[in-house]
């Protein structure tokens, strides 16, 4: 396994052809292996890149950009490599001038409900970006933003203002561009045909997903195999359970391979084992190198997956970080109100999540207040 970020080349193995992949200028590479059968496993590779495959196909690879070798054979063109790219004995692959562009890059995005006087803001200039093998949790309180969010995100709703780019297509401007690189999840007991099984239930949506025909039975099995629902793949959904059924939408969402996937409280409503195997499939995803933007009301997942936790609140991201980054600046800021004589300085340190998330909230309703306060003297 080479590490993260290296660039490698690899000679002659065999008598039938160079092999060759290697780094450009800007941009990763990582978790591919060699051996003598060729390169295998999975790059992650941000940005667009200018590709060659000289000499052979690339096999089995499951994203447009391999699709495009197969067509391609040979020739030299420019080739969307954002995301995840499945290389299988690759004859000859040649990449450089990778653009470093994340999986999803939100820039002051908003979106108001109603008219005239009741007109009101939902998401008020949102900012994040999520790079490939990255979770993020957008963390907030009912009716903070964060559905709207995902939804603005999923191209199901249109920003008031704001950009939203997806593997670098503008979201807004196009849409169906934007969604062959991503996948959502809202998860919940609906989103199937119950009297139908699981794959023929997965054989549909890998249609409606625009999985080539010649792909889709393959990764039908691979995600029922890798939900660990391969042995009931002829059973009806109706007869699933809940995390079962759970599991069924996450595999359904593997389906395109998307290098982002959306996930809007995955593991809602689920026993304590169920959430287990989802978290664990959710990690998996990531260890792949797919960009995660989840949300969740459950301070211990939002602790185990996130890389980064961006809280919103009215409609705005109020504090981001890791929770040790959230704790610290909180603690930062009490200390110097406890100088400036606003708060006592002995406050004690939030230690889990949830006290960093209960006390981000209180300060920014506390903010809230003071302003509304100031506003009306
Ligand atoms: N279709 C709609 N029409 C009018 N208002 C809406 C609509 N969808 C959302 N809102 C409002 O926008 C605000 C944000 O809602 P949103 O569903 O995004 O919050 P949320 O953070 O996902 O909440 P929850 O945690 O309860 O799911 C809320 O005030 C909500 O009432």
């Amino acid at each position: 396994m080479l590490a993260a970020s290296q660039p490698f080349h690899r000679r002659r193995n065999n008598d039938r052809s160079q092999q060759h992949l290697n780094q450009g200028r800007r941009g990763s590479v990582t978790a591919v292996r060699a051996d003598s059968q060729g390169f295998h496993g999975t790059a992650t590779l941000a940005g667009t890149a200018r590709a060659q495959c000289a000499t052979g196909p690339a096999q089995a690879c499951p994203t447009a950009v391999a699709r495009s070798f197969h067509r391609r054979r040979g020739a030299t063109r420019r080739l969307d490599l954002k995301g995840i790219v499945t290389v299988h004995s690759t004859e000859f692959i040649h990449i450089d001038h990778i653009d470093d562009e994340p999986a999803l890059r939100l820039d002051r995005v908003a979106r108001s409900f109603g008219r005239g006087d009741g007109r009101r803001w939902a998401v008020r200039g949102v900012t994040l970006s999520i790079g490939p093998g990255q979770i993020v949790c957008l963390l907030g309180p009912n009716g903070a933003g964060k559905t709207t969010t995902m939804k603005m995100i999923a191209t199901l709703l249109t920003p008031d203002a704001g950009t939203i780019r997806i593997c670098g297509v503008d979201a807004v401007r196009d849409p169906r561009g934007a969604r062959r690189h991503l996948s959502l999840l809202l998860g919940g007991d609906r989103g199937f045909y119950a009297r139908v099984s699981a794959i023929d239930n997965l054989r549909y949506f890998a249609s409606v997903a625009g999985v080539p025909r010649r792909l889709r039975e393959t990764r039908i099995d691979e995600a029922l195999d890798r939900v660990g629902l391969a042995n009931r793949a002829d059973a009806r959904v109706e007869t699933f359970s809940r995390g079962m059924t759970q599991r069924l939408h996450i595999a359904r969402a593997m389906l395109n391979r998307a290098p982002l996937l959306l996930l809007d409280e995955p593991t809602n409503g689920l026993d304590p084992e169920h959430a287990r195997d989802v978290r664990a499939l959710v990690e998996s995803l990531r260890a792949d190198g797919t960009a995660i933007l989840l949300t969740t009301h459950v301070m211990a997942e939002a602790e185990a997956l996130a890389d980064r936790i961006d809280m919103i609140m009215d409609g705005r991201i109020v504090a981001s970080g890791t929770k040790e980054e959230l704790a610290g600046a909180l603690a930062n800021e009490s200390a110097a109100d406890g100088m400036t004589g606003t708060a006592p300085a002995t406050q004690p340190a939030p230690r889990s999540l949830e006290d960093v998330y209960l006390a981000l909230l209180d300060r920014e309703r506390g903010m809230n207040a003071r302003n509304h306060g100031e506003v009306v003297r």
